[in-house]
C-alpha cells in the first residue's frame, strides 16, 4: 500500500487520511476508550512539573522502557484491539514498532505543545506512526531553524501520519488547544525504541 507524500524540506511525511475503515476506527476508538488505563503525565516545563493537559498512557513490549519529560515509564500490555493495528502497521511500513503513546484529548481544551520526538531511546532516524481517532484535530508542524517553513494538518478518525527520517531533527510538532466545541480524541504514536531506558 502506498501512502501519499507531503511535501516539506528537511522532513519526511507521509498520509493516509482514511487508512482505517470508518467501522474499524469506530470499534477501535470505542475499545481503547474503555480498556486503556488513561493516566495523568507529569511533564517538565521550564524546569517545573506540571500535570500535562490530556490522558496518557505508554503501551510496549516489557522490555520497551522509555523515558519522556524527565520521567521513567515501565510501559503497559498490549490490549487485545491493538494487536492487529500493529502488525498492519509493521506490514504496511516494514517497521518492528515495539511501543506506542496513546492520548486521550477529552476535548478542545486538552492539547500538546510543541515538542520532537527525539528522544535517545529512538535512535537517529525514528519512524514515528501517528493513528488519529475520534474529534477532528489540527496538527502543526514547525522548523527548528527556519520558522517560515511550517505545516498545519486535519488529522481526521481513521487516518495514518507517518513522520521519519530528519523529521523529529529538523522540526517540532504540536496539537494545539481550540475553542471549537469538539468531542474527545485518541491519538496512538507507534514508535521503535532502540536501546531501552534503564
Ligand atoms: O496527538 C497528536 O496528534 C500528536 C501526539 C504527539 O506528538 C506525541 O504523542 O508525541
Ligand atoms: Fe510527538
Amino acid at each position: 500500500m502506498v501512502l501519499d507524500v507531503i511535501p516539506l524540506p528537511d522532513a519526511q511525511l507521509q498520509f493516509d487520511p482514511h487508512w482505517l475503515g470508518p467501522l474499524e476506527a469506530d470499534a477501535l476508538l470505542d475499545g481503547l476508550h474503555r480498556d486503556v488505563p488513561w493516566e495523568t503525565h507529569r511533564i517538565r516545563i521550564f524546569g517545573r512539573e506540571v500535570d500535562s493537559p490530556r490522558l496518557s498512557c505508554w503501551i510496549g513490549d516489557p522490555d520497551a522502557r522509555y523515558r519522556y519529560s524527565g520521567t521513567l515509564f515501565e510501559p503497559h500490555p498490549w490490549p487485545d484491539a491493538l494487536v492487529p493495528v500493529r502488525e498492519r502497521l509493521e506490514r504496511t511500513l516494514d517497521v518492528a514498532f515495539n511501543s506506542v503513546l496513546a492520548n486521550l484529548y477529552r476535548d478542545g481544551t486538552d492539547a500538546m505543545g510543541w515538542h520532537s520526538d527525539a528522544e535517545p531511546e529512538l535512535g537517529p532516524a525514528p519512524v514515528i506512526a501517528s493513528i488519529s481517532l475520534g474529534a477532528t484535530r489540527r496538527f502543526a508542524l514547525k522548523h527548528r531553524d527556519d520558522p517560515a517553513r511550517k505545516l498545519t494538518l486535519e488529522l481526521p478518525h481513521g487516518s495514518l501520519l507517518v513522520m521519519s527520517g530528519a523529521t523529529q531533527r529538523h522540526y517540532r510538532h504540536a496539537l494545539p488547544r481550540t475553542t471549537r466545541p469538539i468531542g474527545p480524541r485518541i491519538n496512538l504514536t507507534f514508535r521503535r525504541i532502540v536501546t531501552p531506558s534503564r
